[in-house]
Order: C-alpha cells, then sequence, then structure tokens
C-alpha cells in the first residue's frame, strides 16, 4: 500500500467538501480544502500539494480557470475535475486544459480513489529517493535476493574469488561491480572482458599481451587484460564458454599469480581478484568434460546464484519505479502515471530477457508516454506476447488493433449516447484512457 498523497479539495459547496475530505481522509491520504479557486490559489502559493480535485462550476472562477492559472503558476500538483454535469464537453475541455481526470458526481467513489492511485503509483518514485546512478541492488522484497545481498556482503571485502551464475540480463556484471566497489580493491580497476566476445587465439592475445613480433601481426608491445586489472578486479564474463587450451592458462594464472605476456619468458606477477559469471550449469559442464574440475575450484571459492526476474516478481514495483524515474529523467519526460493496461502487463509479462528486458521496454514505453502517462504501445510489447491476427492479410498486428478498436469503441459510445463514464465502464477503461482513444482515433463525441 503506497503512502497517502497531500490533497487540496475546492469546492464551493460546504457538503461536498466534508464528503470528499472524509472519503480521502479515509483512504489514507493528507486532505486540506478552499472554498473557492482563489482561496485555493492562495492555499496553493503557500503549501505544496499532489493533487488538487477541484469542483468545475463555482461562482466567479471555474474548475478550469483554477487549472489554466495553476499551470500559469508553475504549480505542479495534478489536477481531477470534479463536476456535477456529467457533458462529455467540461470533460474533454478539462483534459485539454491539462486535467489528469475527471470526476462526475454522484458516481462510484472507488472510480475517483482509483484514479488517485495511479497518480500515487509514481509519486512514490519520487519520494523514495532512489540513487538513479546506481544500480538497485539492496532493499530486495524477494527472499532470494535478500540472500544474495547477505553473501555479497560477506564476500565483498574479502579476496575470494566469486562466481555469479544466472541466465542473461539478471544483472550478474552489474553485481560484479558492485562487489568490486565494495571491496578494498575499490580504488583499482575494474576490467571486463566477455570470453565469447573473441576467437580463441585473440582471447589470449588479449588476457596475456604480448611482445613485439610475438605473432604475425604484433607489432608493438601490448599490454594484457590481466596486466590491466593489476590491484583491481578481473570479470571474466561467459567463463564456462573458455577453450581447454585457455582454462589450462587461467590455471596456471591463478596458481602462480604470474603471467607471461606471448613472445616473453618474463614471468610478471599478476595481484588480481577474480569474479566470473556464466549462465551455464558448472555441474553439466563438468559433467560433459567441457570445462575443468581444477579451475571451477579456482573460480568458484563463493558462488551466487542471482535468480531470474521472474523468481523475484516482489522486486517488479521497485525495478519499474526505478526505470521510470531514471527514463524519465534521462528524456526529460515528466511521467506521473501508468495507466491500468501498462501496469497489468508489466506485472504479468515473464520477462525471459530478465532486467535487461524490463529496462528496455520502460525505456522505450517512457519516450512514447504522452502527457506524463504511459500507456500500452503495442510496438514495445515483444510480439510472442501479442495476440496473433485471426486473418492474414497486409495489414500489420498493430494496425489491426487499431481497426479494431476504433470500430468498437464508436459502436460502444453509439450505444450508451456518448456518456463517456458509461461507455469507459463497459469497455473496462478508465474514462481519461478512453478520452485519449477518441482523440486518437479522431471519433466524433
Ligand atoms: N540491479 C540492477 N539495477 C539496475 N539495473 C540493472 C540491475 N540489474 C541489471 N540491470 C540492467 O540490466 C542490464 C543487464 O545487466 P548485466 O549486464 O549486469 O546482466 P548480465 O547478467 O551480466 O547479462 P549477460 O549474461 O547477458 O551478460 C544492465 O545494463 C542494467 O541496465
Amino acid at each position: 500500500m503506497n503512502p497517502g498523497l497531500s490533497i487540496l479539495v475546492v469546492d464551493d459547496e460546504a457538503e461536498y467538501r466534508q464528503l470528499f475530505h472524509i472519503l480521502l481522509r479515509d483512504a489514507g491520504h493528507e486532505v486540506d480544502d478552499a472554498a473557492s479557486a482563489a482561496d485555493a490559489l492562495t492555499k496553493l502559493a503557500a503549501n505544496a500539494y499532489d493533487l488538487v480535485l477541484s469542483d468545475l462550476v463555482m461562482p466567479n472562477m471555474d474548475g478550469i480557470g483554477l487549472l489554466r492559472a495553476m499551470k500559469a503558476m508553475g504549480v505542479p500538483a495534478e489536477v481531477i475535475i470534479v463536476t456535477g454535469y456529467g457533458s462529455i464537453r467540461n470533460a474533454v475541455e478539462a483534459i485539454r486544459s491539462g486535467a489528469f481526470s475527471y470526476f462526475i458526481k454522484g458516481t462510484d467513489p472507488g472510480e475517483l480513489l482509483h484514479e488517485i492511485e495511479k497518480i500515487n503509483r509514481l509519486k512514490q518514485i519520487v519520494r523514495t529517493e532512489l540513487d538513479l546512478n546506481e544500480p538497485l541492488l539492496s532493499a530486495s522484497a524477494s527472499p532470494k535476493m535478500r540472500q544474495v545481498e547477505h553473501v555479497v556482503e560477506k564476500v565483498a571485502a574479502t579476496d575470494l574469488s566469486v562466481l555469479l551464475s544466472g541466465e542473461s540480463g539478471v544483472g550478474k556484471e552489474v553485481l560484479a561491480r558492485h562487489v568490486h566497489d565494495n571491496s578494498l580493491r575499490k580504488d583499482g580497476p575494474f576490467v571486463a572482458i566477455n570470453c565469447q566476445a573473441f576467437p580463441e587465439n585473440l582471447l589470449e592475445a588479449e588476457l596475456f599481451g604480448y611482445e613485439k613480433g610475438a605473432f604475425t601481426g604484433a607489432v608493438g608491445r601490448r599490454i594484457g587484460r590481466f596486466e590491466e586489472a593489476q590491484g583491481g578486479t578481473f570479470f571474466l564474463d561467459e567463463a564456462l564458454e573458455l577453450s581447454p587450451a585457455i582454462q589450462v592458462k587461467l590455471l596456471r594464472v591463478l596458481e602462480n599469480r604470474s603471467i607471461e605476456r606471448l613472445g616473453s619468458n618474463k614471468s610478471i606477477d599478476i595481484d588480481i581478484r577474480l569474479i566470473s559469471a556464466t549462465n551455464k550449469s558448472a555441474k553439466e559442464e563438468i559433467a560433459a568434460s567441457r570445462f575443468r574440475q581444477d579451475l571451477l575450484f579456482r573460480i568458484n571459492a563463493v558462488n551466487i546464484q542471482i535468480p531470474p526476474l521472474r523468481e523475484r516478481r516482489e522486486d517488479l514495483d521497485m525495478f519499474i519505479s526505478y526505470f521510470v524515474a531514471r527514463f524519465s529523467r534521462k528524456y526529460n519526460r515528466a511521467v506521473t502515471a501508468i495507466s491500468d493496461e501498462a501496469s497489468e502487463f508489466l506485472k504479468t509479462y515473464p520477462f525471459p530477457g530478465n532486467v535487461r528486458e524490463l529496462s528496455n521496454i520502460i525505456e522505450k514505453l517512457v519516450v512514447f508516454s504522452q502527457e506524463g502517462q504511459i500507456e500500452l504501445d503495442e510496438s514495445v510489447v515483444p510480439t510472442d506476447y501479442a495476440q496473433p491476427s485471426t486473418g492474414i492479410d497486409s495489414r500489420s498486428l498493430r494496425e489491426l488493433r487499431k481497426e479494431t478498436e476504433k470500430s468498437y469503441i464508436e459502436k460502444v459510445l453509439i450505444h450508451y449516447n456518448y456518456d463517456i463514464g458509461e461507455a469507459a465502464n463497459h469497455l473496462g477503461i478508465t474514462k481519461r484512457h478512453l478520452f485519449n482513444k477518441i482523440s486518437e482515433f479522431g471519433l466524433k463525441y
């Protein structure tokens, strides 16, 4: 449950002020009220509110006037307009003037609370004061991840070798850097190499370096990665992919704590801490004789298994908030809400690509966000997750969905005589979402 918002209720009728006051206070929000737009502007100048819930029809300045005055003053609070006149024109005007949402007096107050909860979801990001320059590695709600954090805390400051196992994208490299940053070697270098990225002959030269003339093309001396990592941490990604020949050489390095550059017999002492990563099962690689048991002992003093994201769904909310905040900042987008559809997708999608995939998806959703709201954009949803079309023609799934949606929404609107509340209810979406669809599809109302 998110902590409450600070809300200013603006209504010229005392009875409604009181009603909303009680409703919102009971839902855990902090409530203040004002009897006119002028009164509200005075309060807004003196206090910070997250949300203004304003009546539309008031003497002197009405709700839309208040909204415009707030925008002109640069008040950042969201606005929900309340009216007893459930006409769509007022609602559309309020939304066009920048209101977050619209509520019709006398309809289900649960819907109002639901809209407020949407605003609240993202306000938490600002409140949690996440350090967006740092990865999210503590305060996990998942017992499996807490165990990982516990082990990392214990071993970071030692020189023990660590093998990080886990699927692609779970954050093995992120964790390796974290171990380094919390080790006694933190002022030394962190040198990462992906074993799969190099063909075998090049990998050896890359790791050990070479002297001029060591092989054709070795036109000058080159320091290898082991040497570059002197005094720091050496991160060997995809370590179980190493060829048998390189495995023997690595074993020798770890046993002797020294290397020789290619083309030289001079031994150079090496002071590194080794962290390796793999998405394979060490047990299987050993059983299939693809990896040496003696080398595994050396690289695996401590084994840390990072669970896939689908096994730590408790952390999804935290990651969603973190990435939304991070990409909002990166693209300078003031995201204030996630639509129900987008939220539902993010909470149910299995994320086979783990944290990397979640991060990529949220980055695109933030880029596509409109009016501060993240909507579920079909082009962002992985294709194997989208529903397939029934007939085959030249239309993309996206076009087909749009057409089907447009004609269905039109039918529902006609059926309910353009009563937005009823139509939205029937469609199972919010009024705001329906307004967006009406304007997106250019529907008449
Ligand atoms: N805890 C985290 N906090 C923030 N971002 C994270 C975290 N874990 C993973 N990421 C994001 O996911 C991406 C993938 O992370 P990383 O490269 O560490 O995964 P990996 O397990 O090493 O993947 P691979 O096996 O494919 O190399 C990173 O670029 C980062 O953006």
